[in-house]
């Protein structure tokens, strides 16, 4: 996060200076703007930078304890410069947050600087290779240059200039990560069901009938239900990853020409795809362990492992919640768009449906489930629109209206979010498809399904309130879905296999390639530093003298 910030938040002169030092690793820099007392909450961080025109300086403080720096990685031990995102005060005016190049080590010793403290923050659940850190300032000084003065400027007698047209500008590295992080998740999640389709295809366990030899456990009806809407999933986190990244990038190019049009709308998609893509990840990634049975649970599988590294993301860069309720602000303003007959962007263009009045006639095609997910999102977003009118008229401030129904607008958001991803997976998979063997499409047409039927029958309490499907409808998809995982049965190595992935890559003794699950297994256990002897010390230290009853 260190460079591509350089890359936003500086002048032209300020990255001619930083980036070639940073990309040739001459300095080595972290972004710090989560504290001890603040995370979500930007405006409300404490750090502040208070510009003195004596001396050209911005004077860097820690004022409480909750506003010690918090989280940022490789804080503790690794860099020896940061970003730090504090609040700018100049002529005794506070203009909010802002980011600074502060450096807190020494270049040759790697000394931290005085005037500042830092260290590591503890053991985590994952993330364990990253020292995390923390940073608290005292008085510590920094060149008015170290501001980024991209967006906003402070002059050297302390006028402050605001440049940037947009008034979040300065949010741009969060947005580019959240894009990052989609990619992220599928190709996590492709990993882990790489492990565990190839070790439900070794695992052999009961026997259905007396004599039969025991079953791949992948033939198990309810192991192909937990593992094929994972390979599904990667797919279609995959393609949005891509769809969404060319947004990014169109998006980018139209602010760089002055137009910041779009910027809400990449906002609001970066939000609810970084979201739910990261929060199924990480579900479905804990799925593929469940379905290893106990070597799941063993770090040499490389699921817990996945599990704790991916977990993480539905926090960091945006909590899932915060994320989603941001995409609610979006999906709200362009709900009023339609009632006042103005154009909507593409992907919400869908919305004007909510105003029909009329259920969707329930079509169990892939375009009719994904006009069905459209329609879901279009009347869970009318009737939180209701609830927010409701509360309003009943003389409740906006803000207060709005926090009573943040249950319901995330589940708009969510709602609103699986239809794009849907939308998204389906048309990529045809546009990508065009020239391929019928044997390649019809795979990957069956995974989609598998995805759409798999929410369909996920949201079928949804679907009853917002289309005409009917009991029989769902009694049907359930077995439609049911010998689409049989039809998918046979290629499902196949399928894992496509993904590529190298056992180095993999750090699995359960899904390497050459599938020698049990003599890698044992291998990894020989690792264990209890093998090194036959009989532990502590035998002689604790439990000898406790048999003997001398503890
Ligand atoms: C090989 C590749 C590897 C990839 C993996 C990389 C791994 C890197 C490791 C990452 C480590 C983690 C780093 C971090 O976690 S960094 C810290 C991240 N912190 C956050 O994300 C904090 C989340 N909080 C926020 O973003 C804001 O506080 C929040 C948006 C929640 C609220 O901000 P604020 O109160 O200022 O704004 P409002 O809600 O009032 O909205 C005001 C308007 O601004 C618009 N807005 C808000 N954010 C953005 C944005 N980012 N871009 C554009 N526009 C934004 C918002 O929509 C409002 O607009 P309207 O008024 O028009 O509605
Ligand atoms: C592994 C890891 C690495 C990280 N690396 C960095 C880094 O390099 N740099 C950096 O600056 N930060 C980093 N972070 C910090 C991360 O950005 C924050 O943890 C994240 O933004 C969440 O903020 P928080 O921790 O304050 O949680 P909080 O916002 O306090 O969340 C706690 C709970 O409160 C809820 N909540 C909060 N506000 C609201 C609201 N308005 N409405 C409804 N519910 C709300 C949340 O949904 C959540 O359930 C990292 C975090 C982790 C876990």
């Amino acid at each position: 996060m260190f460079v591509p910030t350089l890359m936003g938040q500086c002048t032209p002169e300020q990255q001619a200076y930083w980036l070639p030092r940073a990309l040739d690793m001459q300095i080595i820099g972290t972004y710090a703007q989560t504290e001890l007392g603040h995370g979500t909450f930007i405006r409300g961080l404490e750090t502040t930078a208070t510009y003195d025109p004596e001396t050209e300086t911005f004077v860097m403080n820690s004022p409480t304890l909750t506003s010690y720096k918090w989280w940022a990685g490789g804080l503790a031990k690794t860099v020896n410069y940061c970003i730090v995102v504090a609040q700018l005060y100049t002529k005794g005016v506070c203009h909010g947050t802002h980011p600074f190049i502060v450096q807190i080590r020494d270049e040759e010793t790697h000394m931290p600087r005085p005037g500042v403290k830092v260290g590591d923050i503890g053991p985590k659940l994952g993330f364990n290779t990253a020292d995390n850190g923390y940073l608290g300032f005292d008085n510590y000084r920094i060149p008015r240059d170290n501001m980024m003065m991209k967006n906003a400027q402070v002059l050297k007698d302390g006028t402050y200039v605001k440049v940037a047209r947009h008034g979040k500008a300065t949010y741009g590295t969060m947005v580019f990560v959240r894009v990052l992080l989609v990619n992220e998740a599928a190709f996590n999640l492709a990993k882990a069901c790489t492990i565990a389709v190839r070790y439900s295809a070794i695992r052999r366990q009961c026997s259905p009938d007396s004599e039969g030899s025991e079953l791949q456990v992948l033939d198990y009806s309810t192991q192909q239900h937990k593992l094929f809407i994972c390979i599904a999933t990667a797919h279609a986190l995959q393609l949005n990853s891509t769809w969404l990244w060319k947004t990014f990038s169109d998006t980018l190019a139209a602010i760089k020409q002055g137009n910041v049009d779009t910027l809400p709308e990449l906002h609001a998609l970066s939000s609810c795809l970084k979201a739910l893509s990261t929060a199924d990840a990480a579900s479905l990634i804990e799925q593929c362990r469940h379905a290893c049975g106990g070597h799941g649970y063993m770090m040499s599988s490389g699921l817990p492992y996945l599990y704790a590294f991916v977990t993480a993301t539905r926090t960091y860069e945006g909590d899932y919640t915060i994320l989603l309720l941001q995409t609610a602000r979006f999906l709200v303003k362009a709900y009023e768009q339609v009632e006042a007959g103005k154009p909507l962007t593409p992907t919400v263009s869908y919305l004007s449906q909510a105003f029909t009045g009329k259920k969707l006639p329930w079509d169990s095609s892939p375009d009719g489930i994904i006009r069905a997910f459209q329609a879901l999102a279009a009347g869970k977003l009318s009737s939180t629109v209701k609830s927010l009118r409701k509360r309003l008229e009943s003389g409740l401030s906006y803000e207060q209206a709005w926090e009573l129904s943040t249950i319901q607008l995330n589940g708009a958001a969510e709602a609103h979010c699986r239809a794009v991803m849907s939308q998204n997976y389906k048309s990529e998979i045809e546009r990508l498809t065009v020239n391929s063997s019928p044997n390649v499409k019809l795979v990957l047409q069956q995974l989609y399904k598998v995805y759409l039927y798999y929410w369909a029958l996920e949201r079928t309490g949804d679907l009853l309130l917002y289309t005409s499907i009917s009991e029989s409808d769902i009694f049907e998809l359930q077995l439609r879905y049911e010998g689409l995982l049989k039809e998918i049965r046979p290629n499902a190595v196949g399928i894992v296999d496509a993904f590529d992935l190298r056992d180095e890559v993999l750090h699995s003794a359960l899904g390497s390639y050459d599938g020698n699950v049990y003599e890698r297994l044992m291998a990894e256990a020989q690792k264990s530093p209890l093998n090194a002897e036959p009989v532990n010390q502590t035998f002689h230290t604790y439990l000898k003298p406790m048999m003997k009853g001398k503890l």
